[in-house]
Formats: structure tokens, sequence, C-alpha cells
């Protein structure tokens, strides 16, 4: 995308501004407890919400797009502004909402029009749309900012934007000037880990859903697994590697869904040979995720939803070096860690409390596996019911 704001915040940029803002996003989201405990609880938490939500439904079809993307926002909203919401809290639903929208619109075709061709931009309804939805997005941010700023304590820090504003206020004191602490990297890089943060896990989450309701058979071998090994305890994070077939489908679930098809552009920081083609210093690249995960020289059955592919002869988990659903490098994922656990919890938790199945009257066969295209793939639109299972 040709926007200025792209060129700040930590998805978009490039050398010392991104270095700077990507080593301060993950060091902050580990001292609020990314990949420990505490947010284990917090997902723990936020599991018997999203089942209170779903239990409304009485076992009725209905799409759950929303409350899946509103449970796995309230997670990298209680970090990043030290709170969750309600599910029916309009301030939550727009904001969710409104990226969904914003994710969906960039990899429209018209948007990609507009990338080759910027000066259509205004004459490109989509473009008008997505501008408007940043623009509001933007004022949405600033507006949280202000008023963590009201009630900010330098003594004790609540969440990410504390800890961005305290940060700044140091080196401000200590008169140094020109840093990348400025109010633009810290509003770019809040939108930007809250997005990646919501709709990638929600989406991902959707998708395993619609799997299991697609493949009974393979929802009854982890529902059968879950029994045997945690009965109707609470799961928790070191249950995983007693439950590999589970673990293989969630796995399975992320290769087969390749929801960040095209990962993000990057330019080449220096000239680089790759596969006896030269690609200068700068160049654009764009690393095709769905070129691996869908690999044929890697994968037994790569168009086949297939969970042995994480799972040897005797049944034990097996990682494989062509899963990089979250990409690969100095730009991996920065939340590959929540991500990983905000699905194993959401995932178990919800097997262990619904059967997922289409609505009556729609076969599995009919189910719908097309991706609906955008900057990510998310499921076409549908219904499925959540059948307590009491
Ligand atoms: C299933 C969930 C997720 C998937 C599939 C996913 C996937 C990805 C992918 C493919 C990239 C691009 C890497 C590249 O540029 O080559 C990325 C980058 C990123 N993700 Fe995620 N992500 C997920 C969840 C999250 C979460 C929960 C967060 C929030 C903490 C997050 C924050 C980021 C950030 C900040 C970047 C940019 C990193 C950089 O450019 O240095 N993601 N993610």
């Amino acid at each position: 995308m040709n926007s200025a704001h792209y060129q700040k915040s930590i998805l978009f940029s490039n050398g010392d501004s991104w270095k700077e803002m990507r080593r301060f996003a993950l060091s902050t989201l580990k001292d609020f407890g990314m990949g420990k405990r505490i947010v284990e609880e917090r997902v723990i938490e936020e599991c018997r919400y999203l089942i209170e939500e779903i239990e409304q439904y009485e076992g009725k079809a209905f799409d759950n797009t929303q409350a899946i993307c509103y449970a796995s926002s309230n997670i990298i909203s209680s970090i990043m502004f030290g709170e969750r919401k309600d599910y029916k809290d309009l301030a939550l639903q727009v904001m969710v909402d409104r990226d969904h929208r914003i994710i969906h619109l960039t990899g429209s075709s018209s948007i990609l029009i507009y990338n080759a061709f910027p000066w259509l931009g205004p004459l490109i309804k989509n473009w008008r749309v997505l501008m408007k939805n940043i623009e509001d997005g933007k004022e949405n941010g600033k507006r949280i900012i202000g008023e963590l700023k009201e009630t900010l304590n330098p003594e004790k820090s609540r969440c990410f934007v504390d800890a961005f504003l305290i940060h700044k206020q140091n080196l401000e004191e200590s008169e140094i000037k020109d840093s990348h602490y400025h109010d633009d990297n810290l509003l770019y890089s809040m939108m930007n880990l809250f997005a990646a943060g919501t709709d990638t896990t929600g989406v991902t989450l959707q998708w395993c859903l619609l799997f299991m309701a697609k493949y009974p058979h393979i929802q009854d071998r982890v529902q059968e697994e879950m029994s045997r090994v945690v009965g109707s305890h609470q799961i928790r994070m070191e249950d995983r590697k007693k439950l590999p077939y589970t673990d293989a489908v969630i796995h399975e679930s992320q290769r087969f869904a390749n929801i960040v098809p095209l990962s993000i552009p990057h330019k080449t920081s220096q000239d680089v040979t790759f596969q006896g083609y030269f690609v200068e210093k700068g160049t654009t690249v764009i690393p095709l995720l769905t070129s691996v995960l869908y690999d044929e020289s890697e994968w037994e059955s790569p168009h086949t939803f297939n969970p042995s592919h994480f799972l040897d002869g005797e049944g034990k988990f097996i990682r494989r070096d062509a899963f990089m659903p979250f990409s690969a490098g100095r730009r991996v994922c920065l939340g590959e860690s929540l991500a990983r656990m905000e699905l194993f919890l959401f995932f178990t938790y919800l097997l262990q409390h619904f059967r997922f199945t289409p609505p009556s009257g729609v076969t599995e066969d009919e189910l719908d596996l097309k991706p609906l295209v955008g900057f990510t793939y998310t499921a076409s639109p549908h219904q499925l019911c959540c059948v307590s299972r009491g």
C-alpha cells in the first residue's frame, strides 16, 4: 500500500525505525506476559466468556465470526490497553469490525490496481472506503492514547501504551532528541499490533471450527483424545504434549487455511542471488507462503486436510520445516507465541464444550471451503451449530 502511514509502524516499515519498534514491541509484549502464565490465565478467562456467548445460541446455527474475533481481540487489547471489553461493547465491535474491513479491502483487486497506479486512488470506490476506515482507526487510536495519557503513572505501567509513553518521557527528560519514540510510531505500532493480533488469530480459529464441522470423523478423534487425556478438567498449555492428535489438527488447520498467502512484501536489504536469479538491493519481494504450505515435495497430500502431516507412524507429533504460516527469518511474526497459545486454548476449550455441525438441511459436503480473498484468506460467510456436549 502506498500510504504514508505504512512507512512507520512495524508491519510495513524498514531500517532503524522498524528494528527499534520491533525490539521494543517484542520485549514489552514479553514483559506483559506473552508466552507466559499470566497471559495463559487471561486466555482461559476469555475462553469462559466466549463459551458463555456461544451458549446463548442454544445450538442454533449462527455466524461465529464476530464472537471469535472479539475474544481474540480482548487478549491483545488487555496487553495493549490494559483491559478487555464485553462483546456487546460498541467501541470493541466498531474497532474489530473496522480492522476486518481494512484487511479485506487491502487485498481487493481494485486496491492491488491502485498499488500499481497510485494516481487512480481517488477514482476507486474501495480506495475511498479504505482511506476513510484508516482515518477513523487513527482517530480512535489517538483517543485511546489520549485517555491513557491522562491517567498515566510513570511508576506503574499498566499496558503497552503506558510502557511506550513512559519510555518516551524518559528519553525526553534525558534530552535525547530524534528518537524513534514519537507519537506516530506509538499510534501505528498500536494499530499494527491490535489488527495483526486480532484478525489473524480469529480467522484461523474460525477455519479450525469449520474444518471440524466439515470433517466430523476428525472432530471425533480430537474429542476422543481430549476426553481420554484431560476429561472435563481445565486444559492448560502443558497438556499440549499429551494431545498430539489435537495439536496436529491445529497445525494442519493453519497449513491448510493458509491465511496469509502472500505474507508481507519487503525490500531486500542487500544484493542477493536466489535460485540463480540476481535480485538487486532494494527490490520488493513477496514471499509466497502458499508455495511452502502447499509444496508437493514437502507434504504427502498438500491439497487435502490431513492431520497425519504432523504425526509419525506411532501417532507422535512431529514438527515440519515447511510449516511456515508465521513466515520465517528476521520478519517472522512477532506474535507467534501468543497466537499459538490462543489457538491451542480457544480450540481445545471450544471442542471440550461443543460439537460443531453444519446447520440443519446442510450436509458436510456442502460446507464451502473456498476462501474470501482479501489481504488474508477468510472463510466465506457461513453458519455453524455449536451444540453443547452437556
Ligand atoms: C494465527 C495467527 C497469526 C498468523 C498466521 C500471523 C502471521 C504473520 C505473518 C505471515 C507475518 C508476516 C511476516 C513477514 O513479514 O514475513 C506476520 C507479521 C507480524 N505479526 Fe503475525 N500472525 C498471527 C498472529 C499475530 C499476533 C497475535 C500478533 C500480535 C502480537 C502478531 C503481530 C505481528 C507483527 C507485529 C508482525 C510484523 C513483524 C515485522 O514485520 O517485524 N501476529 N504475522
